[in-house]
């Protein structure tokens, strides 16, 4: 045997599924706050007294139908836009706001936008080049190259982005976003070109260099499982105003109105008043504690709350009719003194295996965990959207 042939080799850096190393450079993560921020695009208000903070190394995702608002805040944080009043700050000191509005290249922001906004007329390695101006051009090249091999792409580096996948291009976008290293990355629905099942891997990919670059990280994205995921927090936004910030846990269990109720999962609704601290439903009284004793109010049940009793002791419902969705069935059932049919979801195969048919009576009960009473003055449509 060789001498050397004794020496252990030195360890391989621990790779992920895109060949990452686990060693590449971490960014210094600022703290983000927006402060009382309000826009109008002419007459339009189109966001009003937002106020929040995505703490230093977190992901925030700002989630929300179409035209809630998200993009613009996104791009006042960027300095893209100008907000109409209100202060962005960063680690505490104003970047935005009257008395000083930073560039957006003296803010130190990575930007990864949905559509990629790569240059085709550059290679991969001189798209993730562009942001590292302000480098010695000997040290660009270097630089850019761990930042690709950290997204698995520095054996591509010289292709053109039009020989790579969307999810590659994705990566590429990303790698260029996060080789400045910068303390704050703000992404505009980076993963909505991607189809449903790359979105799933490149998703989880992101969020590993996320949390290893510890970059604090602000995701716009319309899907509540992908804010439910991503999100340390989440800042959900409705018609320019925010409706609820706090963790995923917070605002699937306890969402503080009814449209933050139903953005996370489909739900049938009941009016109803409060008399002793509960609502009375077709499906039994529901609690409603902290509202007002004979407040109007609207009482939402979530499908999986929705529950056969064999004991027989529920509501009498009838089976109407049953769609399978892959990993669970959609249930409707007509209840009595309820005019629209209730919606129920159980296990795939539930009904074969409790031996029940279509068209059949049963009883029905409500596990209180999936009940939320909101007061009546809030419109049940804009929920159900
Ligand atoms: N430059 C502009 N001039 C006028 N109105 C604008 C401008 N940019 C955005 N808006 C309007 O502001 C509102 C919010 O738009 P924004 O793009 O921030 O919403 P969003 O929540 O990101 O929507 P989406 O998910 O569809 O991208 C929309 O009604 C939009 O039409």
């Amino acid at each position: 045997m060789e001498d050397d042939a004794a020496v252990k080799p030195p360890r391989e850096p621990v790779r992920s599924k895109w060949g990452v190393p686990n060693t590449a450079a971490v960014s210094i993560p600022h703290e983000l706050s927006f402060e009382n921020i309000s826009h109008r695009f002419g007459e339009s208000v189109i966001l009003q007294d937002i106020s929040l903070t995505a703490a230093t190394g977190t992901v925030t995702c700002l989630l929300g139908p179409s035209g809630s608002g998200k993009t613009t805040l996104l791009r006042i944080a960027a300095g893209m836009e100008r907000q109409t009043s209100g202060r962005v700050l960063q680690d505490g000191r104003e970047i935005g706001g009257p008395s000083l509005f930073m560039p957006p290249e003296k803010r130190g922001i990575g930007l990864v936008f949905q559509d990629y906004a790569l240059f085709p007329h550059l290679t991969i390695c001189q798209n993730v080049c562009f942001g590292l101006a302000h480098l010695k051009r000997a040290d660009r090249i270097p630089q850019a190259m761990q930042t690709l091999a950290r997204v698995g792409l520095d054996d591509r580096a010289d292709e053109y982005p039009s020989t790579l996948s969307g999810g590659e291009q994705q990566r590429v976008a990303l790698a260029r976003a996060m080789a400045p290293r910068p303390g704050v990355l703000l992404m505009d629905e980076p993963f909505s070109g991607l189809d449903s099942r790359l979105r799933d891997s490149v998703r989880d990919e992101t969020l590993g260099v996320l949390r290893e670059t510890r970059a604090t990280s602000l995701i716009v994205t319309h899907d509540p499982a992908e804010a439910l995921k991503m999100g340390d927090r989440i800042a959900l936004m409705n018609r320019g105003i925010m409706e609820q910030f706090g963790t995923p846990e917070d605002l699937y269990y306890r969402p503080k109105t009814l449209f933050a109720a139903g953005f996370f999962s489909e739900l049938n609704l009941f009016e109803g008043v409060v008399r002793g601290s509960q609502v009375e439903t077709p499906l039994g009284a529901i609690k409603a504690d902290g509202m007002r004793e004979g407040a109007a109010a609207v009482v939402a049940i979530r499908l999986p709350a929705l529950y056969f009793d064999p004991a027989g002791k529920g509501a009498t419902a009838r089976i109407l009719s049953r769609r399978f969705l892959g990993d669970f069935d959609q249930i409707t059932v007509g209840v009595s003194g309820v005019d629209v049919p209730l919606k129920m979801r159980l296990r795939a195969g539930a009904l074969e295996s409790l031996g029940i048919d279509i068209n059949r009576n049963l009883s029905i009960r409500v596990d209180p965990k999936g009940c939320f009473v909101f007061p009546a003055v809030e419109t049940t449509s804009s929920a159900l959207t």
